[in-house]
């Protein structure tokens, strides 16, 4: 976004996006637009389905994210005056000025798409968008359309297995700072949310999209105190009001009390993290959360924590807890515990047994579950690096193919059976089972019968012939739904709180060997006996017969 200076590219006409417009495209869409127009491709119609074909980070599973802004992209896809003015300074000489006056013309009124839910868990093959209408105006959509579902999914797996990992602990991204620049950190905190995190650090990200904003303070705020004499403001009234009490005075008396429980020396305990702690209570004291690993966790971070927290509860005030940010998190946090419980029995506070202790430091979803196998104390995690960057696997690889053209069915052949596509136009079923889990996704030509409940249906591996399997659904999902026709968003669309819980309930009708980690089982995705047949005869048809000599 801050390479964006051009103030016609910020000042979309009809409430485009800033970024998220026609021209944020590939060069080659444009030039085949031309190409297909001066060959006389204009009334051809074509259906491209856009996929992935292997979940990412060792997964099983991925969750389907970026249809909104694939929506609100398409209704307002129109070339501005000045689009088609730099189209015309790129592309050669030669180009007739009638294809401008047809890019002026183009809209995606005459699109239809068919979408899988925001937020819902998808697999390999299966189309997460169905695309139909004019050649040209589809085509032109592709890359675009790949550019926002690629990372929104990527992001939503990433943070729902995250999630995963940490059960009910509370999840914070923290990334913007290490993110893919600034509408990387955006889309990043938005994800993270929907894939289930419970707030971002990212005050734009906030306001953008009503995600709660949460956050502690940084080293910087410790070590720009170094000492209490530093200390300006160290009075406060109780919680109940009152006189302003010196709080400065309390702290140290409450440390005084305290330090020999820490089996330190006050000496060891640093007066200018004290200061700093003071200081912040003092501007916080109905929320006082502390980073305590600046200069030493045990000796020092603790100490002055507990004396400034038990100094806010003489007054009335419950501080939140501490964020550990190096060293041994499992260890730490349980210390940490272990003191809160002990000054909780000693000095009749027990809510300081249950204090947060929130660990953050280039934590990913492996570290979560190595804390858990160690056993630990954290309540909730920050994290940055690892999430936002999807640094196990930084891209998911939807692609975007053609299936069909004026109602004949179009294949893309390869050596790599995985990327042999499936031709035609096709709906998309989940099949579940008696108990309620997932079995099996179908794939059907779009002219066949919905599968029904309690009926037979061959469910056929889409290239291996002897995979093959009969499946009685208790229920059938009809995957694809209308989400954009003759001009106009057909559904009402979920807001991000009801994506994220479409996220949290499709992953209960996962069966956790899906789910798990380590080597899960493959989810089959299978294709009914009526597309198989026509996906094998199209591929003969297609291939070449080689000669030997
Ligand atoms: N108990 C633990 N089990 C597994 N991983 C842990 C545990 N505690 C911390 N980690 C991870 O180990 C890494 C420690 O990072 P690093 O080696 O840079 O040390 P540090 O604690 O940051 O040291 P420094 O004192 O230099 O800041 C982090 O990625 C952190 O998430
Ligand atoms: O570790 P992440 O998962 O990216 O989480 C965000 C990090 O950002 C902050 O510090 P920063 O990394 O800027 O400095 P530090 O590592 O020296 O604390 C914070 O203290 C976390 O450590
Ligand atoms: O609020 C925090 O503690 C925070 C925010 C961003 C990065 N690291 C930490
Ligand atoms: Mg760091």
């Amino acid at each position: 976004m801050s390479a964006i200076v051009n103030s016609d590219v910020i000042e979309r006409k009809m409430g485009q996006n800033s970024i998220i417009q026609p021209l944020l495209t590939d060069l080659y869409q444009i030039t085949m637009a031309y190409a297909y127009w001066k060959s006389g491709k204009i009334e051809c119609q074509a259906v491209f389905d856009l996929f992935f074909r292997k979940s990412p980070f060792c997964g099983e599973f991925t969750i389907f994210a970026g249809l909104e802004e694939c929506l609100k992209f398409i209704e307002k896809f129109s070339y501005s005056e000045s689009d088609i003015e730099y189209i015309r300074q790129i592309l050669p000489k030669t180009i007739e000025d009638e294809f401008f006056q047809y890019l002026g013309t183009l809209t995606a009124k005459d699109i239809s798409v068919y979408a899988i839910n925001e937020g819902t868990v998808v697999f390999p093959r299966v189309p997460l968008l169905r695309i139909e209408g004019p050649l040209i105006v589809a085509q032109l959509l592709e890359t675009t359309l790949l550019t926002l579902v690629n990372y929104a999914s990527l992001m939503a797996t990433n943070a729902a297995r995250y999630r995963m990992a940490a059960g009910n602990l509370k999840l914070f991204e923290f990334g913007l700072r290490r993110a893919q620049g600034p509408d990387g950190g955006l889309s990043a905190s938005k994800y993270a949310y929907i894939g289930g995190f419970d707030g971002t650090s990212n005050v734009l990200a906030g306001k953008l999209f009503n995600i709660p904003v949460k956050g502690t303070h940084a080293h910087a705020y410790i070590t720009s105190f170094n000492s209490i004499g530093e200390l300006n403001h160290h009075f406060i009234s109780a919680k109940g009001g009152g006189e302003p009490q010196n709080f400065l005075k309390m702290s140290l008396t409450w440390r005084e009390k305290i330090y020999d429980i820490f089996n330190v020396v006050l000496s060891e305990v640093n007066d200018g993290e004290l200061a700093a702690f003071i200081s912040f209570a003092v501007a916080f004291p109905d929320g006082f959360m502390a980073l305590i690993d600046t200069y030493d966790v045990k000796k020092s971070g603790l100490v002055n924590f507990c004396a400034v927290a038990l100094a806010l509860n003489d007054l009335g005030y419950r501080a939140l807890g501490v964020r550990l940010d190096s060293g041994d998190l499992a260890y730490l946090s349980l210390v940490a515990r272990d003191y809160f419980k002990k000054i909780a029995v000693k000095y009749d506070v027990p809510h300081f047994a249950e204090l947060m202790v929130m660990a953050s430091n280039d934590i990913n979803e492996e570290t979560i579950l190595s804390l858990n196998d160690q056993g630990h104390s954290i309540d909730s995690f920050g994290i940055g690096t690892h999430l936002v960057t999807c640094q196990k696997q930084p891209a998911l690889g939807c692609v975007y193919k053609m299936v069909e053209i004026n109602q004949h069915p179009r294949i893309k052949l390869s050596h790599d059976v995985e990327k042999v596509t499936i031709p035609g136009k096709k709906n998309a079923y989940r099949l579940y089972s008696e108990t309620g889990f997932a079995l099996i996704d179908l794939l059907q030509r779009s002219v066949e019968e919905p599968p029904k409940i309690n009926e037979k249906v061959l469910c056929r591996h889409p290239f291996q012939e002897s995979k093959r399997a009969f499946v009685i659904p208790s229920r059938v999902e009809s995957l694809l739904n209308l989400y954009w026709h003759n001009g106009v968003i057909t559904q009402p669309l979920p807001n991000l709180q009801q994506i994220r819980e479409n996220v949290m309930n499709c992953l209960k009708i996962l069966r956790p060997d899906i789910k798990r980690t380590l080597n899960p089982t493959p989810y089959k995705v299978s294709v009914s006996d009526t597309l198989y047949q026509f996906l094998h005869r199209l591929w003969l048809e297609n291939a070449p017969i080689g000669e030997l000599s």
